[in-house]
């Protein structure tokens, strides 16, 4: 279904909240929204947004009252609160429901069916904070409402992200665990990497910028030939050379181990946050 001069109502503008937003007004996304209203508790956590997202079409909402108001107003609602909150959130605005509108969840762990309490409408987003500047990654999973009447316009909103693709529901933990916290675990490493070029002698804004550009362009190749990672490490490894060394220290202290465990673990947690039945 293609939405007219429709107005996107944010519950919890937040980091996430915030980066999805950027994405969307950034882009040039059609139909674009006519008016995107961000809602928070507090005045400050408000106008932060509003001046985070810079755009004549943001209106900002802080307060319960406000909040309804602007859930009222709203064809689509991105709710982008702490998964814990999500049921104090729906008991707030409930009355301004209208069982109509679209809701994009941007939660960890809480599930479609957990979220039907707010329309029956519902696309689950795991998206992450490179949204803010049009690279990050989505994985989106719907109620059979929603991907009925709004896949193609759910597939549009969140593609401004950057790359965006439909996963099933039962992914979504190991997806929270790659995507979500994905940045994290990539910043650890980046951190590594710097911290041994400066024991090494080199400057921390050398080692900063060659960490992250190594970063971007080993992914960039992956991307670009398709290739398995293991057969472009291959061609790094010069016999006898200083990379086998590097990597043989590096398996020794378990880091492809740690890494994997940690992916793991961290898909565990967003299991754990859906409710018990
Ligand atoms: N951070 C990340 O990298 C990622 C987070 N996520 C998911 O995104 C969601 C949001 O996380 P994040 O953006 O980091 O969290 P933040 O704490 O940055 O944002 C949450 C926002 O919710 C607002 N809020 C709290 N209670 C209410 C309420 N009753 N009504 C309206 N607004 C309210 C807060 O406003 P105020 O401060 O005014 O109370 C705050 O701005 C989480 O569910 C998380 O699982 C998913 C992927 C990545
Ligand atoms: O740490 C968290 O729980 C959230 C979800 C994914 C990234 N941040």
């Amino acid at each position: 279904m293609t939405l007219k001069d429709y107005t996107i109502t944010v519950l919890g503008c937040g980091v996430m909240g915030t980066a999805v937003s950027s994405a969307i007004l950034k882009s040039k996304v059609e139909p674009f929204p006519a008016k995107l209203i961000a809602c928070n508790t507090t005045e400050a956590a408000a106008t932060l947004a509003l001046e985070t997202l810079n755009s004549p079409i943001v209106e900002h909402s802080f307060g319960l009252e406000s909040n309804r108001k602007a859930v009222s107003q709203a064809d689509v609602i991105i709710l982008a609160c702490k998964p814990f909150m999500y049921q104090t959130i729906y008991d707030e605005v409930k009355d301004s429901l209208t069982g109509k509108q679209l809701l994009i969840s941007l939660l960890a762990g809480t599930t479609i069916s957990e979220l039907t309490i707010f329309t029956p409408y519902v696309a689950k987003v795991m998206t992450n904070t490179p949204a803010r500047f049009g690279c990050g990654t989505a994985g989106i999973s719907f109620s059979p409402e929603a991907e009925a009447k709004y896949e193609d316009l759910v597939l549009k909103l969140i593609g401004t992200v950057g790359e965006a693709f439909k996963i099933p529901e039962k992914n979504m933990d190991a997806a929270t665990a790659l995507i979500g916290s994905g940045p994290a675990f990539c910043l650890l490493m980046m951190e590594s990497l710097i911290d041994g070029g400066v024991r090494m002698g080199l400057p921390f804004e050398v080692a900063k910028l060659s960490a992250a550009k190594v970063m971007e362009g080993t992914a960039r190749m992956v991307l670009e030939t398709g290739d398995h990672p293991a057969a472009l490490k291959s061609m790094v490894c010069t016999p006898g050379g200083t990379t086998i060394g590097g990597l043989l220290k590096m398996e020794d202290a378990g880091v492809r181990a740690g890494i994997a465990r940690g992916v793991e673990e961290a898909a565990v947690i967003s299991a754990s946050f859906a409710k018990k039945k």
